[in-house]
């Protein structure tokens, strides 16, 4: 039997996980795919270091064009991240008319629309299941499991350095750098951790569920994004007093009048299963007509498990080498001609629930002065806690938990509230969902 030959780009945590994954699951791999597997030549930058995995029968060079213009290659694999040079190379090897597997969210998220009207004009495929959520096959799930559904929304928790740093930091109580130490030796961090802790990288991959989910061209400028730099323990008390957890979570939801996308800490119900998703893991939870809620959870990071949907790709790819392009699945699930202009919603327009925390002097009618304000700005309250001062402090925290409004009127509320002779310095806000 002919192997496939693969060109690889890239040689480090998700490079070496995938040579290694089509050593040891070889034999599986032939008999699903029909032919053999095979990294013929792979590009490193410092070919000669030491690997994790065996470069044995592996052509290596340091030059990433020579592998895409190798004309023995027929697949290229593209693991060396960022978005400059790895855009590069993928319209390159478009335009050799090679297909292209990549687990680059911020490749796909930033110029997805433009890499795929190319590999539309030469009829190859793109394979991208390891940019989302890992080893989790959630485009898969949602490109073509759903294919009868109308989505309704989508929560997930998409970073796995994220989730692995509140998960020990406010669980556990480690320290931060520490933590993110740990998740970079492990491999889950972005070569630039800031992506992680900042939310850019789940603001990537909420990019390309989004549009898988509702058809609509890839918008990363339209995400709303924070990260988890301002989730302190404290809030990780009061929240568990309420019943709650604090998850970061990617969120798109189909309104009447547009799509929210969004990035952000958020409170989830202690008994929600996401609630439940610690370390490393990610989960993505889906609500489509008429299946209802479904959920799916596993690795979203590490070499092995991201190997594992680069590898669901590759033989995708294979077995789809003598289907006609209008017959392969589309890239973002509708059909490119058929893709809505359904608007973004700016955040102001998003409705969610809200967890307020407060510093305020101890003094009576302040509870009442900040319940008017939210009462006039037409927020209902849902559950109000009034501490005592700590030990030889004299302001005393006030936690409140909102109904759902929209974003807007909460921002003039927090305005208002924080201008209060009272109130001590700014508010901590953070959304709650309740995901029903
Ligand atoms: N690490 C993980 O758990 C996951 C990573 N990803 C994505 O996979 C991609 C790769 O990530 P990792 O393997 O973690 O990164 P990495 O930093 O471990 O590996 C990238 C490799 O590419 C090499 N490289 C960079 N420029 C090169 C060049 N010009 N020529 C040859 N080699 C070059 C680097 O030397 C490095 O060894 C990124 O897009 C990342 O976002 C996606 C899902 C999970
Ligand atoms: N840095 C990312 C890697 C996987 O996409 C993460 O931690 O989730
Ligand atoms: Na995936």
């Amino acid at each position: 039997m002919q192997p496939v030959k693969v060109g690889l780009l890239g040689l480090g945590t998700v490079g070496g996980g995938t040579v290694n994954l089509l050593a040891r699951n070889g034999d599986e791999i032939t008999r699903r795919a029909g032919r053999p597997v095979e990294v013929v030549h792979a590009a490193a930058r410092h070919p000669e270091r030491p690997r994790t995995c065996s470069t044995e029968g592996i052509r290596l060079t340091s030059d990433p064009f020579e592998v895409v213009d190798d004309p023995e290659t027929e697949i290229i694999v593209e693991l060396i991240g960022g978005e400059g040079l790895a855009k590069e190379l993928t319209l390159r090897a478009i335009d050799r008319g090679k297909h292209v597997v990549t687990a680059n969210k911020a490749l796909i998220a930033l110029h997805g629309n433009e890499i795929f009207a190319r590999a539309r004009e030469r009829g190859v495929t793109i394979g991208f299941e390891a940019a989302v959520a890992g080893g989790i096959p959630i485009i898969k799930a949602v490109r073509e499991g759903l294919v009868g559904n109308r989505i309704e929304w989508l929560a997930g928790i998409i970073n796995g350095t994220a989730n692995f740093i509140l998960t020990e930091m406010l669980y556990a109580g480690r320290e931060f750098g520490e933590v993110l130490a740990e998740a970079q030796r492990l491999g889950y961090a972005e070569a630039d951790p800031t992506f992680d802790v900042d939310g850019i990288d789940a603001a990537h991959k909420l990019t390309i569920l989004a549009s898988i989910a509702f058809g609509i061209p890839l918008q990363y400028d339209k995400v709303y994004c924070e990260g988890i730099g301002h989730v302190s323990r404290e809030d990780v008390e009061y929240a568990r007093e309420l019943g709650f957890r604090i998850k970061h979570l990617g969120i798109c939801r189909r309104d009447e009048d547009g799509i929210g996308l969004r990035v952000h800490p958020t409170l989830l119900p202690e008994r929600q299963l996401l609630a439940n998703v610690d370390g490393v893991m990610n989960a993505v939870m889906v609500k489509a007509d008429p299946v209802g809620p479904t959920l799916y959870y596993g690795a979203g990071a590490g070499a092995e498990p991201t190997a594992s949907a680069v590898v669901a790709d590759l033989v995708d790819v294979v077995r789809e080498f003598t289907l006609e392009p209008e017959n392969r699945v589309p890239y973002l699930a509708f059909q490119s001609h058929s893709l809505s202009d359904d608007p973004v919603l700016p955040m102001e327009a998003v409705e969610t629930a809200y967890y307020l925390r407060m510093l305020a002097k101890d003094q009576p009618g302040v509870l009442a002065e900040v319940t008017r304000i939210l009462g006039d700005s037409g927020i209902s309250i849902e559950a109000i806690i009034q501490k005592q001062p700590g030990p030889g402090a004299e302001d005393v925290p006030i936690i409140i938990l909102t109904h759902r409004v929209r974003e807007s009127q909460m921002n003039l509320a927090c305005e208002r509230i924080e201008a209060l002779e009272a109130i001590q310095g700014q508010l901590t806000r953070m959304r709650v969902e309740t995901l029903a």
